[in-house]
C-alpha cells in the first residue's frame, strides 16, 4: 500500500548539509506491522514524516496504492493523509484545555460529512477500543502518561485509519505501559488488520512485530 523508491532527504542549513535519508527503498504491505530501528539522528523520523506525507522528500518516488503521490495535488493529498493515515507520536500531541472525548473527536472536524452525532459516536467507540471509556471527560493533566498515549491512539482510530504511522509510541513509558501501548498496538494490526509502522528504540518491541527495518546513518541496513 505504501512504496517509498530511491528515497532522499537532504537538510540544507547555512553552515551543514545533512544527508538525513540515502536513497532509501521500502515497501509497506497491507496489513503490516513493520518496526523501524536504528541509532539517534539516523533518518527514523524523517522517514516517518516522508511516509505520513508531512514532509517531501528531497528526491525519490511514493506510492500509494499503486499510485504516485506526484500525481495528487495537495488539496488531494490533504486528504488522502486525513482518510487513511493515523498519527501517534511519543509526547501525545494532546490538547491540553480540551477533554479526552474533545481530542479524540478532533481530526474529525476537519472531515466533510460527519455529524456532530457521528464524531461522538466515533470518539466513544474508538476510546472504548483503547480500554479509557471511563475517562471521556477527564482532562489529559488527569491521566497518566500510559493513559494520554491511549487518548492519542484513540485520536488515531477515530478517523478510521489503513495505517497508523507511530514515532516511538512508547518512549516516554516505564516498561509496564509500554507493554500495554505495544498490546493494544498488536491488537488492532491482527484483529482489525490496521496497518502500522513503528519507529522505537525498544528492540523487545521490535521483535514482536513482523518485520524490523533498521537504519544507520539515512541507510537501510537490513
Ligand atoms: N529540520 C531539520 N533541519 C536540519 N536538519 C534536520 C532537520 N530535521 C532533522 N535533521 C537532521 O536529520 C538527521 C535525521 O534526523 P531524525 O530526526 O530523522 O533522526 P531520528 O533517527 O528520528 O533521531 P532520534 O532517534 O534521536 O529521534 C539528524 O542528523 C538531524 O539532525
Amino acid at each position: 500500500m505504501l512504496k517509498l523508491t530511491d528515497i532522499e532527504k537532504v537538510y540544507q542549513t547555512k553552515t551543514i548539509e545533512t544527508v538525513a535519508l540515502n536513497r532509501v527503498n521500502l515497501t509497506v504491505s497491507k496489513g503490516e506491522f513493520v518496526s523501524i530501528m536504528g541509532p539517534s539522528g539516523c533518518g527514523k523520523s524523517t522517514l516517518l514524516s516522508i511516509m505520513g506525507l508531512l514532509d517531501e522528500p528531497t528526491s525519490g518516488h511514493i506510492e500509494i496504492d499503486g499510485r504516485p503521490v506526484t500525481s495528487y495535488s495537495d488539496r488531494e493529498l490533504a486528504h488522502l493523509r486525513n482518510q487513511k493515515i493515523g498519527f501517534v507520536f511519543q509526547s501525545y500531541h494532546l490538547i491540553h484545555d480540551l477533554s479526552v472525548i474533545d481530542n479524540v473527536e478532533l481530526p474529525l472536524l476537519y472531515r466533510s460529512g460527519v455529524s456532530g452525532k457521528e464524531r461522538r459516536q466515533r470518539a466513544h467507540a474508538a476510546l472504548d477500543k483503547v480500554g479509557l471509556s471511563a475517562r471521556t471527560n477527564h482532562f489529559p493533566n488527569q491521566l497518566s502518561g500510559g493513559q494520554r498515549q491511549r487518548v492519542a491512539i484513540a485520536r488515531a482510530l477515530a478517523g478510521n485509519p489503513e495505517i497508523i504511522l507511530a514515532d516511538e509510541p512508547t518512549g516516554n513509558l516505564d516498561s509496564v505501559m509500554g507493554e500495554e501501548i505495544m498490546d493494544i498496538l498488536l491488537g488492532l494490526n491482527r484483529r482489525e488488520g490496521t496497518t502500522i509502522v513503528m519507529v522505537t528504540h525498544d528492540e523487545q518491541q521490535a521483535l514482536k512485530t513482523e518485520r524490523v527495518v533498521r537504519f544507520f546513518d539515512g541507510s537501510q541496513v537490513s
